[in-house]
């Protein structure tokens, strides 16, 4: 099927584009009240993204009602974990929880790797009607969690402000550690092949607590398989954001991949610097510049577009948009991005 907007895959490719393409990570369920009624019709979160065709309808609705230049499939990082065996659940304003964690070599062969089409076969069938339902008008973008963030998850059974156990595991336990992060990886790997078989015309990986390691750490417990990730998966272009790891870009620059993500810490011209010119860049508006006014908006968005002028660039923000930003100004800020010249 022919894309009849096709400035994402074009733009992270490097090749000419009219204008810069725009989307906003965490645009499916988080701001919309049209996600909040699909989402009150149900038990909630994990009964949505599990019924294909709620998910589907969700994943589109930023497509009709924000006009974005991309369509993101409605999940969750967390699915994985769920597919080798480590269920979660989602607690109402307080987010995942991991009944049981991982902690020893036994719990290790409790696990299994994932396969992407029969484990995860809901996700796979929510692309499938999200694609038909498209109809070509955007790419569709499929993800999955860095295998270091999905550690940090099993290990700690929850978000955390420090994520202690799991990073105390890399210390204590190196070997057991670098054996989850591998049956992760190859999990991620079967699951984003699924997620192209099916239609997803990007893949991107989240990255979201690259942040709290270590620059020598993360080159060894998530860089490594981030770098095994990106070169299985040939198909689709491919996008790495990985969040708060500004001492990697040097080496992210070496991944094999079409575009880096960056956050809002990450100073656009300092990145380029040390990404080179060979990568898409994506992001960086400070997510909490939507807070501003209107005007605010529009003169962030436009400092922003200045100072990735001329270079390859797909805007978003800096990180997922906040649950609590008005959708007005989500539209200002697109609309910016499309008039910019
Ligand atoms: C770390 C992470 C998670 N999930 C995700 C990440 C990586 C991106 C990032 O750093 O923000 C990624 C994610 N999660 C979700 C999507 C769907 C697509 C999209 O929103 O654009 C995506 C891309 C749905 C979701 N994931 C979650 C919800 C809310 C659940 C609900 O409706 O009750 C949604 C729509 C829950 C979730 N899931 C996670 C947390 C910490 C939470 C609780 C906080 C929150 O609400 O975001 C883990």
């Amino acid at each position: 099927m022919n894309l009849k907007n096709d400035l994402l895959l074009r733009a992270a490719k490097g090749e000419k584009v009219e204008r810069t393409p725009v989307w906003l990570m965490r645009q499916a369920g988080r701001i919309l009240p049209e996600y909040r009624a699909v989402r009150a019709s149900v038990s909630g979160f994990i009964e949505l993204a599990q019924t294909p065709e709620l998910a589907a309808e969700v994943t589109i609705q930023p497509v009709d009602i924000l006009d974005v230049d991309a369509a993101i499939i409605f999940s969750d990082i967390l699915v994985i974990p769920e597919a080798m065996g480590l269920p979660y659940e989602m607690v109402e304003k307080r987010g995942p929880w991991f009944p049981s964690t991982v902690n020893s070599e036994a719990d290790l062969r409790k696990l299994r790797i994932a396969d992407g089409v029969d484990d995860l076969s809901y996700v796979i069938e929510a692309i499938k009607i999200t694609k038909k339902s498209l109809n070509g008008r955007v790419p569709l973008i499929g993800f999955a969690g860095a295998p270091w963030t999905i550690f940090a998850y099993m290990i700690e059974g929850s978000g955390s402000k420090t994520f202690s156990k799991a990073r105390a595991m890399l210390y204590t336990q190196p070997d057991f550690s670098h054996k989850l992060l591998q049956m992760i990886t190859d999990s991620t790997i079967n699951y984003l092949k699924a997620q192209i078989d099916a239609g997803a015309n990007l893949v991107q990986i989240f990255d979201s607590w690259a942040g709290i390691l270590p620059p020598d750490q993360y080159m060894e417990f998530s860089l490594r398989y981030i770098s095994q990730i990106c070169d299985a998966i040939n198909e689709v272009p491919k996008t790495v954001f990985a969040k708060g790891a500004f001492f990697a870009r040097k080496e992210m620059a070496a991944l094999n991949c079409e575009t880096i993500g960056l956050d809002w810490n990450m100073e656009i011209a300092k990145s380029r610097e040390l990404i080179g010119s060979g990568k898409t860049l994506q992001g960086n508006l400070d997510p909490a510049a939507l807070y501003g006014t209107p005007k605010q908006v529009e003169e962030a968005t436009n400092r922003m577009m200045d100072q990735f002028k001329g270079s390859r660039h797909i805007a978003n923000l800096g990180h997922g948009v906040y649950p609590d930003i008005e959708p007005e100004k989500v539209k200002i800020f697109i609309q910016t991005v499309k008039n910019y010249q």
